[in-house]
This record gives C-alpha cells, sequence and structure tokens, in this order.
C-alpha cells in the first residue's frame, strides 16, 4: 500500500442558525505506507473529522487526500464497539467481513489470539465494556485491512485494560502489514503507541514528533521531555 498524502485539507460544517464551523484548515500531513500514526490533540481540534474524511465517511470541502492508487481496504473503530446485539460475538466478526474478504478460519484465528474463545457464542451484553471492545478490534482486522483508523478506541476504557489491548494493537501491527492511524486526546497513549505523533490544534498540524522505541513499549517510562514539547506545540501559534 502506498503513502497516504494529505495536502491543504479543509473542512467546514454549517449549524442550522447559520454558524460556520471551520473544523480543519489547510491540513498537510503525510502518512507512510506501513506507519503507526498518531493523531493528538485537545477536544474539537479537528481529530473525528480528520479521520472521517480518511474512511470517506465525509467529503472534504477543500483539498485533497491522496492515496497513491485507489482507496485502500480500510478498518475503522470507534470509541463504542457499536456490535450488534442480537448476534454473537462470532457472528458479529463475520458479518463484518461481509463483502470484505475473510474467512470463518481468519475470523476464528483473530478470535483465538485475542483470548476470545470461549466467548465465540456469547452475545455482547454479556461482554464486559473492555471484552467488548477487543471483539470490535478483532472484527476490524478479520478483514484484513490495509489501513487502519482507529478513534479513541480505549478511551473508555480502565486503566489496565487500556493497556493491554493498547499492547494486543502494537502486538497485530508488527505482525502484519498495515498503516494505522490512531486518533487520541491522551498524550501517554499517543507517545506508548505511534512512531510519529501528529499534533493537531485548531484544525492545523502544529507539530510532528517521531518515535523509534520498539515495541511493546513500556507502559511507565519517563516520557515527561516528549510531553513537554507536544503540550508547546498546543500553546504556541503553529507556523507549517
Ligand atoms: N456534524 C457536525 N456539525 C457541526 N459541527 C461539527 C460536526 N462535527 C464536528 N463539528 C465541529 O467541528 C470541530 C471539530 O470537531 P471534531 O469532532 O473533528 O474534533 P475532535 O478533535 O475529534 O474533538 P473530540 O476530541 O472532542 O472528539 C468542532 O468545533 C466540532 O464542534
Amino acid at each position: 500500500m502506498p503513502d497516504i498524502t494529505v495536502s491543504h485539507l479543509s473542512h467546514t460544517y454549517h449549524l442550522p442558525d447559520g454558524t460556520v464551523v471551520q473544523a480543519l484548515s489547510d491540513l498537510n500531513a503525510h502518512f507512510p505506507a506501513g506507519s503507526f500514526s498518531v493523531v493528538v490533540g485537545p477536544s474539537g481540534c479537528g481529530k473525528t473529522t480528520l479521520l472521517r474524511l480518511l474512511a470517506g465517511l465525509e467529503t472534504a470541502t477543500g483539498g485533497q487526500i491522496d492515496f497513491g492508487g485507489p482507496r485502500p481496504r480500510t478498518g475503522v473503530m470507534f470509541q463504542a464497539p457499536r456490535l450488534l446485539p442480537w448476534l454473537t460475538v462470532e457472528e458479529n466478526v463475520r458479518i463484518w467481513q461481509y463483502g470484505m474478504g475473510g474467512s470463518t478460519a481468519l475470523a476464528a484465528q483473530y478470535l483465538h489470539l485475542f483470548g476470545l474463545d470461549s466467548f465465540r457464542k456469547a452475545y455482547p451484553d454479556q461482554l464486559s465494556g473492555g471484552m467488548a471492545q477487543r471483539v470490535a478490534l478483532v472484527r476490524t482486522l478479520a478483514c484484513q485491512p490495509q489501513l487502519l483508523l482507529l478513534d479513541e478506541p480505549f478511551a473508555a476504557l480502565d486503566y489496565f485494560t487500556r493497556e493491554k489491548l493498547q499492547d494486543e494493537l502494537t502486538e497485530q501491527y508488527v505482525r502484519q502489514p498495515l498503516t494505522i492511524i490512531f486518533i487520541t486526546h491522551d498524550l501517554d497513549e499517543a507517545l506508548r503507541l505511534g512512531e510519529r505523533i501528529l499534533v493537531l490544534r485548531r484544525g492545523r498540524q502544529s507539530g510532528l514528533l517521531t518515535r523509534s522505541e520498539p515495541y511493546p513499549r513500556q507502559a511507565l517510562a519517563d516520557r515527561t521531555r516528549e510531553k513537554q514539547t507536544i503540550l508547546q506545540l498546543l500553546e504556541e501559534p503553529h507556523e507549517t
């Protein structure tokens, strides 16, 4: 899969009272093929809008996204698992694969890898929040995406479950060719996951950090200096 290049991307929303909201404003960004990028920034800076545009769920009002060819096979995951309550765990994974490729064997393989064998026949309301989100991740991966877009997928989870899922995600990332773009407002999560950390402020990129530390990364490593850099990027007037 080729690199993804975002050029002069803008997006505006129009509220019913006529107010125009500039969610993204002349954003330029580069997502190399096979890299793990994290987009971090405060609430309202345009993170979800960027992800929705990358996913093709909305059309940008300006600028372009160049996928270097046809749009890659894309998996999207949100903060809520959005499982279908009338289907079992296994059926939730299988129905997602419909039209996207992926076999029963692959579904079973991912359920096994993520420790969900004994919950295959369970229904979503029989799962904990962490387990439901793990199913959502399995469901996305079992479609063999080339591009994985994740919008704060672990934000609602407790600390320990979040760390476990972060490690499980990086384990998959290391195992298979995958371009990941992960949205978060949590600096610890950004530093734990990202090889490239794109700092977004008021709809524009205000900085980019790169990290080469191998996975799995220590959860409690001292990252004060990097956090300070990101916080400065969020404070200073941006120049891109
Ligand atoms: N459907 C919409 N209609 C109108 N305004 C919207 C819509 N979606 C987002 N916005 C506005 O666009 C701006 C960017 O929103 P977006 O959800 O992309 O930010 P975000 O960084 O993901 O925020 P959060 O971290 O709170 O989810 C915000 O001012 C938001 O209020």
